[in-house]
This record gives C-alpha cells, sequence and structure tokens, in this order.
C-alpha cells in the first residue's frame, strides 16, 4: 500500500542545508570507523538469525534461548568473517540483544586486563579470547552494591595448602545481578574481601571457576541461578543476571588479581606503591564506554521521534485540507530538538573520555597517577548525567509520538526498558555524582592553599573573575557567543560548587557537612558535569568540519544543547548571579530562532546516524516513512490475532454473555 506519509520525509530531506554524507562521518568520528560500523550494521540486518521483531512476544525461556542462538552465531560469524575486535565488537553491538558477551568481552577480560599480573594475563586472557572459557563480573552482593567496602564474600589464604576459600557468610554476602552468571559463565572474577593471617586487607578480585568445562553442572560448593525476570518486555531479560553462593570454595593462590597487591606462599601481603583505588579500574573503565553508548541509544530514540513526527499530522486545516506536520509545533520542537542537540553533544564529549581514558591509562603505566581522581571524577559523572539524560529522553520521545510511542512496534518501550538500569548499574547516578562533589569540593579548599586546578577544572583557577562576573549578553545574538555561553556555565558551577565548600566547613566535620547537604552537592556536580560537556561541544565546534554546512549545523545543536540548558537551569543561574532575568529571556528568544534553523535539517540531522530499519526496530522511525501501514502490518503478527475468535471465548465470554442475557430477561 503506497502512503502519503511515506513522501514527508523525502520532502524533509530535500530541505537540508548540509552535506549529510560529511555528517556521517562526523557523527561515526572518521571514515574508517564510518565503514566499519555501516559494513557491520548491514550484515546484522541482512541475517535472518538476527531478527529481533518477536522479541516481546517471546516467553523469559524462550528469549533466552534465542539470545544464546544469537551470541553463537556472532561468534560464528566473526570466526568466519575473520572479523577484527573492531569489527567484532560494532557486530556485537547492532546484534542490539543484551547478551553474556557484554560482559565476558566488556567486564571479565577488562578486569583481567587490568588487574591481572603479566602471567596472569598470559594464562587467562589466550583462554577468554578464544572463548574456551565464559566469563562474568561479580561485585555486587544482595545486601551491597553501592558501597564496595561494605562487601561481605570473604578471600581467606589457607598457607597450608597455598589456596584462597571464598566463602559466602550469609545471605546479604550472595553475589547478586552480575550478568551472565546465572546460567552461561564458566568463570567469574568475583569481588572479595582479603583475609590472611587474620587480619583483613581490603577488596580484590579472583578468578573462581563457576560450571564445569565438561558438562556446564555447578562445581562443588557453588550454587547459582538467575534471579529472575526483570523490568519489561523483552528488554533485559535475555541477559542470565545471577546469583552464586560460595560454600568455601578453594581456588589456587595465583587466581587471585595480583597486579596491585600480592600475597605470597607464606601469606604475606604485599601492597605494591599504586594507590589502592587502582582495584576499582575495570568500572572507570566501563563507565567510559557508557558514556558513549549513551549516544547511540540516546540518537536512536531521537531518529524515531523526528521521523515520526514529520509524518504525523494533527490540526491546521479546518476543511479536511493537509493538516499540520507535529514537527511543526513550536512545543514539539522545544521537547525535541534539545534531545537531539543533546545526542550530538554525548557523542562528543564521549570521544573525548575515550581520549582521557586513554591518557590516564598511559600516565598509570608509567607510575604516574596525578590525573586518576580526574578520571575517576569525569567518568563518574558523565556516566551519571549522560544515563539519567538518555533514560529520560527515551521516555520523552515516546510521549512525543503520542499513542503510537507507547506500542512496542514503535521500538521506545524497549528501548526505554533495556536502558533504565544504566542510571543504575556501574554505578549509581546519584551516588556517582557525590563522588563527583567530593572531587570538587577538595578542588576549591585547594585553590585557597594555592593550588592551580587542572584538566576539566582549570576554569575553576579564575575564582576571582568567576565569583564576580556578570553576563553581557544584552540581545538574543550575544547567546551565540562561545565566551558569554562559556563563562556563564562556569560561574554557575564554580558558585554553586564554592557555597558548598562554604557551607560545608560551619559543621562540625566535612562528614557531617557533606550528608546534610548532600543535594546541593548533586546539583553543583551536574553543573560541573555540564561545564565539561559544553566545552566540548564549543571546542568541537570551532574545529575545521568538512562538509557543505555541516559546522553551521553543529553550531546551531551546540548553542540549542547551551541554552536549553540554562532554560531548564535557569534557577541555579539566576540565584547565583551569573545571569539576569531579562538575559534569560534573550536566552530563550536566542533558542525559538535556533528551532526555527532547525527545523529544516531534523530529517537529515537524524538520517546522519546512518541507522539500519532493523538497529531502529520501529515502525514509527522507519528510513521511508512508511509508517501506517507498517503499523497494521505489525499488529496483524500480534500473536492475539492469530485467531479470529480468541481462545477463551468458550470457557470465558460465552458464559458471561449468556449470563448477562439471563439477568436481562429477569
Ligand atoms: C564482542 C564485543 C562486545 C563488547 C560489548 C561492550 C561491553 C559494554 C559493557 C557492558 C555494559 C553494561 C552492562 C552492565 C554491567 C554492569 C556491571 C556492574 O554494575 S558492576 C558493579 C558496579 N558497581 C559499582 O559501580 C559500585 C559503585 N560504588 C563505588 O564505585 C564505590 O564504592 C564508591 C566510589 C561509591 C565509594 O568507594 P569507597 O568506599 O572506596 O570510597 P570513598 O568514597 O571513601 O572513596 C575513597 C577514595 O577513592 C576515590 N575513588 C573511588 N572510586 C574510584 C575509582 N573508581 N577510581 C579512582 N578513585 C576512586 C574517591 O574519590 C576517594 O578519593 P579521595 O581522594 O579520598 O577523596
Ligand atoms: C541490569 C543490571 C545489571 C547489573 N550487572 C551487574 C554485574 O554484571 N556485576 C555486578 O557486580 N553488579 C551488577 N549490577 C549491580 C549494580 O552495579 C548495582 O545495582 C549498583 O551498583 C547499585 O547498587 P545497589 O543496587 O546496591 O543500590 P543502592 O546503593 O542500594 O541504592 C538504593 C538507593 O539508595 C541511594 N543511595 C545509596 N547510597 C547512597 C549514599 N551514600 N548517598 C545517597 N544516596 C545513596 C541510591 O541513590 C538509590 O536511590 C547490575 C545491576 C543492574 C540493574
Amino acid at each position: 500500500m503506497v502512503v502519503a506519509s511515506v513522501d514527508n520525509l523525502a520532502d524533509e530531506r530535500s530541505k537540508a542545508q548540509f552535506d549529510v554524507g560529511a555528517m556521517k562521518i562526523v557523527w561515526a568520528g572518521s571514515k574508517h570507523v564510518f565503514d566499519v560500523t555501516d559494513r557491520m550494521a548491514r550484515i546484522v540486518a541482512s541475517d535472518p538469525e538476527f531478527r529481533k521483531d518477536n522479541r516481546t512476544t517471546l516467553g523469559r525461556k524462550e528469549l533466552f534461548k534465542n539470545t544464546l542462538r544469537k551470541m553463537a552465531h556472532v561468534v560464528k560469524r566473526a570466526n568466519e568473517l575473520r572479523l577484527t575486535e573492531e569489527e567484532a565488537s560494532k557486530l556485537r553491538f547492532f546484534v542490539d540483544e543484551p547478551g553474556y558477551l557484554d560482559l565476558h568481552w566488556g567486564m571479565f577480560v577488562p578486569a583481567i586486563k587490568g588487574q591481572g599480573t603479566e602471567e596472569q594475563q598470559e594464562k587467562w586472557l589466550p583462554l577468554a579470547s578464544r572463548m574456551e572459557i565464559i566469563g562474568c563480573y561479580a561485585q555486587t552482593e544482595l545486601g551491597h552494591g553501592s558501597n564496595v567496602q561494605g562487601l561481605e564474600t570473604t578471600a581467606t589464604f589457607d598457607p597450608k595448602t597455598d589456596e584462597f576459600i571464598i566463602h559466602s557468610p550469609s545471605l546479604t554476602s550472595y553475589k547478586w545481578w552480575p550478568g551472565g552468571l546465572g546460567k552461561v559463565s564458566t568463570h567469574v572474577v568475583v569481588y572479595a574481601r582479603l583475609v590472611s593471617g587474620g587480619q583483613e586487607h581490603g577488596i580484590y578480585g579472583f578468578i573462581v571457576q563457576l560450571r564445569s568445562l565438561d558438562d556446564h553442572t555447578p562445581l562443588p560448593g557453588i550454587i547459582i541461578g538467575d534471579i529472575g525476570t526483570k523490568f519489561g518486555s523483552g528488554a533485559y531479560n535475555t541477559m542470565d543476571n545471577g546469583f552464586v553462593c560460595f560454600n568455601r570454595v578453594r581456588i589456587p593462590r595465583n587466581h587471585m588479581l595480583m597486579r596491585f597487591c600480592q600475597v605470597t606462599r607464606e601469606g604475606n601481603v604485599c601492597l605494591s606503591d599504586v594507590p589502592k583505588q587502582m582495584v576499582y579500574g575495570t568500572m572507570v573503565y566501563v563507565r567510559q564506554t557508557i558514556v558513549s553508548d549513551a549516544s547511540w541509544a540516546l540518537s536512536r530514540a531521537v531518529c524515531i521521534a523526528v521521523r515520526y513526527s514529520a509524518i504525523r499530522r494533527q490540526f491546521g486545516s479546518q476543511d479536511r485540507g493537509i493538516e499540520t506536520q507535529v514537527l511543526d509545533y513550536k512545543t514539539q520542537q522545544s521537547r525535541l530538538f534539545p534531545l537531539l542537540a543533546s545526542a550530538y553533544a554525548f557523542r562528543f564529549v564521549g570521544e573525548w573520555l575515550k581520549w582521557l581514558y586513554a591518557d590516564v591509562t598511559e600516565r598509570l603505566q608509567a607510575n604516574d597517577f596525578s590525573t586518576l581522581p580526574e578520571a575517576h571524577a569525569c567518568t563518574a559523572g558523565l556516566k551519571s548525567l549522560t544515563t539519567s539524560v538518555t533514560a529520560d529522553a527515551i521516555e520523552e520521545c515516546r510521549k512525543l509520538c503520542g499513542g503510537h510511542g507507547y506500542l512496542c512496534s514503535s521500538g521506545l518501550p524497549e528501548l526505554f526498558a533495556v536502558y533504565v538500569p544504566a542510571c543504575t548499574y556501574e554505578g549509581d547516578n546519584v551516588v556517582l555524582l557525590l563522588q563527583v562533589a567530593r572531587f570538587l569540593v577538595k578542588t576549591v579548599s585547594r585553590l585557597a592553599a594555592g593550588k592551580k586546578p587542572v584538566g576539566t577544572t582549570t576554569y575553576m583557577g579564575n575564582a576571582e573573575h568567576l565569583m564576580q562576573c556578570k553576563s553581557s549578553a544584552s540581545s538574543p545574538e550575544d547567546w551565540l557567543k562561545p565566551s558569554v555561553v562559556l563563562e556563564a556555565f562556569e560561574a554557575r558551577a564554580f558558585r554553586l560548587a564554592v557555597a558548598c565548600a562554604r557551607d560545608i566547613s560551619k559543621f562540625s566535620t566535612p562528614e557531617a557537612g557533606f550528608a546534610e547537604l548532600s543535594i546541593d552537592l548533586v546539583e553543583a556536580a551536574i553543573a560541573h558535569c555540564e561545564v565539561i560537556v559544553v566545552s566540548r561541544f564549543i571546542e568541537k565546534v570551532q574545529q575545521d568540519i568538512p562538509g557543505d554546512g555541516v559546522k553551521e549545523q553543529l553550531q546551531i545543536l551546540c548553542f540549542i544543547y547551551a541554552l536549553h540548558l540554562i532554560h531548564k537551569h535557569s534557577g541555579e543561574f539566576l540565584s547565583t548571579g551569573c545571569i539576569t532575568p531579562e538575559q534569560a529571556t534573550l536566552a530563550n528568544e536566542q533558542l525559538r530562532t535556533l528551532y526555527g534553523q532547525v527545523r529544516p535539517n531534523a530529517v537529515s540531522l537524524v538520517d546522519a546516524f546512518n541507522y539500519t530499519d532493523h538497529y531502529l526496530g520501529s515502525a514509527l522511525g522507519r528510513y521511508d516513512g512508511n509508517v501506517y501501514a507498517t503499523l497494521y502490518a505489525q499488529a496483524l503478527r500480534d500473536p492475539l490475532n492469530d485467531t479470529v475468535v480468541p481462545d477463551g471465548y468458550e470457557e470465558f465470554i460465552r458464559p458471561v454473555l449468556k449470563q448477562t442475557m439471563r439477568l436481562s430477561r429477569l
């Protein structure tokens, strides 16, 4: 069936004022990454084994088995096609289904690489790379997740046998949540309290075999299973998040990951000369990958909502003529375009964070730990900011699609359900912001001692100016000056951080002040993270960017990103005196103008994400815009429509109808 709505997207595409092909390269990061990504996305989209449109109709067991089949197919195709690590990881990404491979490659392997000695890496990494063993990462327990120092599992050294005894002393010490643990993994990196010579020495990672490599049964002393069905249909239920209890399970001494702390044959504990937080390194690595992933999830939701908003028409014609595209409503634009801008902002800050992570890793290898606190603060803060915004944005995109957004065939409910735990895993977002706040308060108090802030806090070195400055914006256009925008963001963040540091000092102890003022501290942390994102976006658009009109579009998006935040947090910008109410009004005026500028380019700006229809998985977001026919076809495929008269009619509908007839005769 040919539907008029299809032409809407062609019309939209013809209005683009920039080179979409060039924007695709900017979004991907480079021509090479674009080529790899595009090729892998197409391989997945064209392989029927990777079909995913039936996911929300499957029961848990079928769903899980289906994922096992897909994961095995990923491994098979990666081998057959002799894919590089980069290609295999993209292939896996486009399969778009949480599965044990994520934890094996995303956490188990990095934990061994980061925390194992060279010898241990030589032993375990080849086994893991060839997938002769499958691993996961078990830190969280039933009773403790955020508080890592509160973990209860013990690893007690027994010098008689040269072994560690891994033990779960209570129900609350059972490991609980690790992905891939419940049903699949043969091995795990377990985090436990090291005990030697009757003394505790902190939390470390230990490699434990969980299941037989012959028949997959749990090894003696191990009670293991899945923790149960999770939020949403399909969604994260493809993953076997699991529990495990260790009943005095013995492992050889050299299964403790000993890069930062060694236990000798005699049971002596030798700490190397590195900060103890190095044990948390895998979390820093994964948080950094989660920031990059946020832009994928956000851009996917935005792509669906923008395309559908161009197709959907409501009102605007009283005589049954052509109605208005909902994308033309200013309210729709004000909800949608800041999310489009955020997708680009998170893409660029994600790339920058990758660079920061590579830089700190290089320094750590040279025993330079000076940038570790900043790397921790940046990864924790940006993980928190980007995942919170993305989760909320996916839900907003669902609403932007009206009633059809609530259908699973829109792709948005499942995307939300699968994405929203990102606000919790790898560190609860509030707990992580408090880590950023701690770093900021320290930075501010060191200013008084004359210590120059570096990296992302360099701006705080301009303390006197930031405390006193008043924005010079006197027209809407002034809000298009990077220096005006940056100054407002930096001043707000700095003043909030200084106020927190000052107020904390009024309490009897810093801990008491920190606890009482934690709401303010979280706000200061968000403000600082927004400085990072805004300044990275501004830096990006100041570079040479090839392609007709590409730089101009990115500049528009950059200012939308910044000005919508000024609007959202106007209370803070005003109460800290960084801007006046009149200047806030001017910023809003400029924002409205920018929405008008982005409007003709909106569909092309989401086309630049280069998503296949398979990856989008949405009747509303299809590239060809054939929304209504697809919605109808998918409705007909619903299991409830397998029969015209439903199962249960004889048992439950007919008797009710008969009873009603009897009653009406009375
Ligand atoms: C084919 C290829 C396929 C590829 C697939 C791609 C893979 C994608 C990856 C998969 C993604 C998602 C899947 C989900 C998996 C989820 C896994 C998990 O959730 S694992 C469990 C995560 N758990 C947490 O994050 C716990 C959070 N809690 C903590 O991190 C800590 O306990 C903390 C920081 C809250 C408190 O720590 P502690 O009690 O020690 O702290 P203090 O607050 O007193 O801090 C002391 C001191 O240390 C500093 N610090 C803390 N953390 C770090 C760190 N990580 N690095 C460096 N420094 C750190 C802190 O700032 C303090 O410093 P000080 O100078 O004293 O102020
Ligand atoms: C889908 C999913 C996959 C996961 N995969 C893994 C995995 O592979 N391996 C693994 O080890 N773990 C995994 N986890 C566990 C995850 O890391 C933890 O759930 C997470 O770290 C949060 O810890 P928690 O559950 O203890 O939350 P809690 O700390 O109990 O949080 C509950 C509430 O208390 C608040 N809170 C806690 N402490 C503070 C504080 N100090 N100040 C203010 N507020 C506070 C939080 O903000 C939150 O609102 C996974 C979790 C999920 C949901």
